[in-house]
């Protein structure tokens, strides 16, 4: 339905002409002009993982289709097989000061986005969605997810504890009890696993198969106002992004404190050896 051999497929307007085939293009952008949804996709190989420029870009792309009125939003990887790696480990270790001030910052203004978007928003995943991938996916408004996958906050394994709203967003996801064994195990469900314990609400066979169940989810929200649509759903939402907007300074030293100690150093190094280990 969106391709562009049978559809019109328009970028969003001047704004994201941005999204253009440039090589810092992490984003594309693509609306269907029938239906008014936008096709968010996340493409920077080989994993999505999330640094400053990515996380930057997603959040002036979530920015721009709510300024444009967008009917609904869906997320998803421009990989066969990883949504989103989570954050870039390597904005992380040995960090430069600034650079990793920013890209805090910058993930705690995309949460806030995301969390906070007046459209309705979903998640297709067709890929591993480990931490920060999970994040994302959480602050959806629902979520499809092809089979064979792993998606969970697997902060602990990695000696590392996620922030206060990451674990809002799991425990206002699946509940206070699933979310507390979630975190304090880092456990990364298989896609049969997410389902049933409600993280994510549908499995969906390909990539096109999650792109038209999510289709039809936005759909339903055709004949809904979309004032009273979007005011109950920040009726729910907003105390956790208000609780972080007057906390940034806060989370940001806390997040700071963390990244710089040495402990936490060794741990990135060993994970990351960890990682490319599993190749060999
Ligand atoms: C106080 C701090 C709070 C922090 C809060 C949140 C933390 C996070 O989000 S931390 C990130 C946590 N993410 C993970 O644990 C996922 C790690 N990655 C994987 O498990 C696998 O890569 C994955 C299952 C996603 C995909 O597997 P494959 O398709 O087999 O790919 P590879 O493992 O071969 O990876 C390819 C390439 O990418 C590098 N990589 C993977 N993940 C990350 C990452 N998150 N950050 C940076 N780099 C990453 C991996 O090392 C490989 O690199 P090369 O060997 O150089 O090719």
């Amino acid at each position: 339905m969106y391709s562009r051999t049978m559809l019109k497929v328009r970028t969003l307007s001047n704004n994201l002409k941005m999204y253009g085939s440039t090589s810092s293009n992490f984003v594309n952008v693509s609306v269907n002009d029938k239906s008014g949804v936008a096709i968010v996709t996340m493409q920077r190989e080989p994993v999505n993982s999330l640094n400053l420029e990515l996380i930057t870009q997603l959040k002036t792309a979530l920015s721009d289709l709510e300024r444009n009125k967008c009917r609904g939003m869906i997320l998803t990887s421009a990989s066969k097989s990883v949504f989103s790696a989570g954050l870039d480990i390597m904005e992380m270790y040995k960090p430069n000061q600034e650079r990793v001030r920013n890209f805090w910052l910058s993930l705690q203004d995309l949460w806030m986005t995301l969390y906070g978007c007046s459209y309705p928003s979903v998640a297709a995943i067709n890929g591993h969605s480990p931490a920060g991938g999970c994040l994302l996916s959480m602050s959806c408004e629902y979520r499809i997810m092809l089979p064979n996958f792993t998606i969970g906050l697997n902060e602990t394994k990695l000696g590392i504890i996620a922030p206060s709203w990451f674990v809002a967003t799991m425990k206002n996801t699946i509940g206070f009890r699933k979310a507390e064994m979630a975190l304090t195990l880092g456990f990364l469900f298989t896609t049969e696993e997410a389902l049933k314990v409600g993280l994510i609400d549908e499995v969906a066979s390909s990539k096109e198969d999650a792109i038209a169940k999510a289709d039809k989810f936005i759909g339903q929200f055709a004949k809904i106002p979309p004032q009273p649509r979007t005011i109950s759903k920040l009726m729910l939402r907003s105390k956790d992004i208000e609780t972080l907007r007057k906390t940034k300074e806060q989370d940001l030293q806390a997040f700071l404190q963390v990244v710089n100690d040495p402990k936490t150093q060794k741990g990135l190094e060993l994970y990351l050896e960890s990682l490319k280990q599993r190749k060999a």
